[in-house]
């Protein structure tokens, strides 16, 4: 479970993000949808401890982040927006390392790498050095590293970004598998139809402000359209920065 209240970041002169709230439930995939700029990035930045906000709260399973930020790291697995391999290391060996610097065992390690393997398909590129690496093979990886662990919470950036039609229905096959895990699911996108098609929960960030939080449904319905894609243009204000 993922809280934030009132969460604001500004660089300067600019407001990236303006008193974001809202929370993502276990079980659940919710979207944090948004156009380019809309303060995504810097929101899921203050959520796993990376960037300090001005004001305001986050909460993950209860514990807050400025008070424990180790304990709250435990307790998520982060796909960042700069994936960061290490290029000399396997796609395995760079999985074991963050495995170790979570202070687990080289027996869980290695039991979990084989169900990370079979959930995201990764048997042909597990032992090849991650060098030369497409951007599909890159994503597993690094998310792979993410989940080492086991977290409850998952939070993804873009998680689809540069990925090809097939390796996209794949990744949204693995985010609903999370999500049967019971875990919370938390990805962010400028995709409309990547959360129509995945999550329960729809929060729509817009000149860092929170413009809408609701189901699909009842999205649709608040915006008195019949499709999504014109719900997210009457919320937003504008189509502009959206993919169709
Ligand atoms: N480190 C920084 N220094 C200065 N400005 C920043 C910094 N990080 C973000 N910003 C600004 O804050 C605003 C929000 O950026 P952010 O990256 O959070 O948006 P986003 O919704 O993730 O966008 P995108 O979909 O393009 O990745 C933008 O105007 C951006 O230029």
């Amino acid at each position: 479970m993922i809280e934030l209240k009132g969460l604001t970041k500004a660089f300067g002169e600019v407001k990236a993000v303006d008193g974001v709230s809202f929370s993502a439930r276990d079980g659940e995939i919710t979207g944090l949808l948004g156009p380019n700029g809309a303060g995504k990035t810097t929101t899921l930045r203050m959520l796993y401890t990376l960037m300090k906000p001005d004001q305001g709260q986050v909460l993950v399973d209860g514990i807050d982040a400025a008070v424990d930020p180790i304990a709250v790291r435990k307790r998520l697995g982060v796909l960042p927006d700069a994936r960061g391999l290490y290029k000399r290391l396997s796609s395995r060996e760079n999985i074991e390392y963050f495995g170790r610097l979570q202070g687990m065992d080289e027996a869980t390690i290695a039991r979990r790498i084989d169900g990370l393997v079979k959930a995201l398909d990764m048997g042909e590129i597990i032992d090849r050095r991650t060098d030369g690496f497409s951007q599909g093979q890159r994503v597993k990886t690094a998310i792979a590293r993410a989940l080492i662990h086991d977290p409850k919470n998952c939070i993804l950036d873009e998680p689809t970004n540069g990925l090809d039609v097939m390796a996209t229905r794949a990744m949204r096959d693995f985010l609903r598998h999370l999500k049967a895990e019971g875990r919370c699911v938390l990805f962010s996108s400028h995709i409309m139809q990547e959360v129509a098609a995945l999550c329960d929960r729809i929060v729509v960030i817009a000149h860092g402000h929170v413009v809408a939080d609701a189901s699909p449904d009842a999205l649709r319905e608040q915006a008195g359209t019949t499709n999504l894609e014109d719900a997210f243009v009457k919320v937003i204000g504008s189509a502009e920065g959206l993919a169709a």
